[in-house]
């Protein structure tokens, strides 16, 4: 799957600091004893059965859903660029093998690679392939795993919570790093599963779709992504630039538009931009368009009077259509790390905030604050950006992500 290759590959420096960082917490610890008896693998925790049946297949995932499940809208990458015998696009992205972590004089800390007996060699069992270093889950390691997820930008609730679950039943037994990662990735993927959902269609026409999020979260490159994609899915989109303080963000917009090719609903510089939304809902009414995306002015959550603003315009909208936005899609950038949490705490109280989108995540060391949003809020994350292209917005797929987090796989 070329896309969360690119993913995987973009977390790098994510999942390099956590296995870094286990691999540091294992041979700080590790166990000398040879003959001490290894833990079987440990079994990935039983997920949750999804709760939305009707997502699409994850080989080709979609940031939109609609009301009757339709072939997803993402163009399916270039085949071309991956030859005949390119390896099973399923298999989860492997980064590039880490080199040897352990230090010369942390040898001793290695099992000591047993000579095999007749017995071993007849199967062909050799000797040159050592163990891999194991240490015992107590207390002291599970505080430094703690640790860990805490600088991952898991935050501390999210990083204790998947500590406790992956030390219940555990204690005492002798873990290596590739069995961390993968009881962490079946951690993560246990949270993320319930928030992996694409953004809903209604048969409400126009639907209603507010887009917020402080500056430069990537809103404006979010709704020509999402204008793309819904037309793609066969809907007619009007797009509203509600951002009527910069005559630069109305410009920006309409490149957008037109890359979609989506008509984009400007007003003058300087009009009340709640004045622009019910407007916008009433040309949208009359052309018959399924959906209009609202795209706002980039606001600070903690500038009181940029917040009224908005809610001013939810209010607006509703005097137009009580039932509306249908949506309100709040654009978070990953690379903020945990400023995300107050950003969606302060406009899910003003604006209602019903669904997520992830942007940077091509760019950024802190994809572990998507863990603790889901941990902490719940809220669906309908889509994340990856790139700056229009067709770099993809749906969100836990599995997939928790293995790139964590560096499962490697
Ligand atoms: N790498 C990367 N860049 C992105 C992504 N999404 C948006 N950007 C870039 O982020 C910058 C800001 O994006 P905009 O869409 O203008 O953000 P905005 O929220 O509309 O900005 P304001 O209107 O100023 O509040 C632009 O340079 C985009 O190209 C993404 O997923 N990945």
């Amino acid at each position: 799957m070329s896309f969360f290759k690119k993913l995987k590959d973009r977390l790098t420096r994510s999942s390099s600091k956590l296995e870094q960082g286990l691999d540091a917490i294992v041979e700080d610890g590790a166990d000398v004893s040879p003959q001490g008896e290894d833990v079987p693998a440990p079994a990935p925790q039983p997920s949750p059965a999804p709760t939305d049946t009707a997502r699409p297949a994850p080989q080709e995932p979609a940031a939109v859903q609609t009301e009757v499940p339709a072939p997803p809208p993402v163009p399916v990458p270039p085949p071309a660029a991956t030859p005949p015998q390119a390896p099973a696009p399923t298999a989860p992205p492997v980064p590039p093998t880490p080199s040897d972590p352990t230090p010369p004089e942390k040898t001793t800390n290695r099992e000591a690679p047993a000579k095999p007996g007749l017995l071993g060699r007849l199967m062909g069992r050799s000797a040159a392939a050592p163990a891999a270093p194991r240490r015992v889950l107590d207390d002291e390691m599970l505080e430094q795993l703690e640790e860990l997820l805490i600088a991952s930008d898991m935050g501390v609730e999210t990083a204790l919570r998947v500590t406790a679950n992956l030390a219940e039943g555990r204690m005492g037994r002798r873990l290596s790093v590739p069995d961390i990662k993968e009881l962490l990735a079946s951690e993560v993927a246990r949270i993320m599963e319930p928030v992996a959902r694409p953004m809903p269609l209604m048969p409400k026409r126009p639907q209603v779709v507010l887009v917020v999020g402080v500056n430069g979260s990537g809103k404006t490159t979010t709704i020509g992504k999402l204008a793309s994609q819904f037309r793609a899915a066969g809907k007619s989109v009007v797009i509203a630039a509600g951002d009527t303080f910069r005559a630069a963000a109305v410009e920006q917009l309409q490149v957008w538009g037109e890359r979609a090719g989506v008509p984009v609903m400007t007003a003058p510089e300087g009009t009340d931009p709640a004045s622009l939304a019910f407007d916008a809902i009433s040309k949208a009414e009359q052309d018959g368009a399924d959906l209009l995306l609202i795209d706002t002015a980039g606001r600070l959550q903690n500038r009181a009077d940029l917040m009224e603003e908005l809610a001013k315009i939810v209010r607006v909208i509703r005097k137009k259509d009580p039932s509306a936005p249908h949506n309100t899609l709040l654009v978070l950038d990953a690379t903020t790390g945990q400023n995300a949490l107050s950003q969606v705490e302060t406009f899910q109280k003003l604006a209602d905030v019903s669904g997520l989108v992830m942007t940077k995540l091509d760019g950024t060391a802190k994809g572990g604050v998507l863990v603790a949003l889901a941990d902490r809020f719940g809220l669906p994350i309908h889509a994340i950006g990856v790139g700056e292209q229009i067709d770099d917005l993809d749906a969100f797929d836990p599995e997939e992500f928790a293995a790139a987090l964590v560096g499962a796989g490697t």
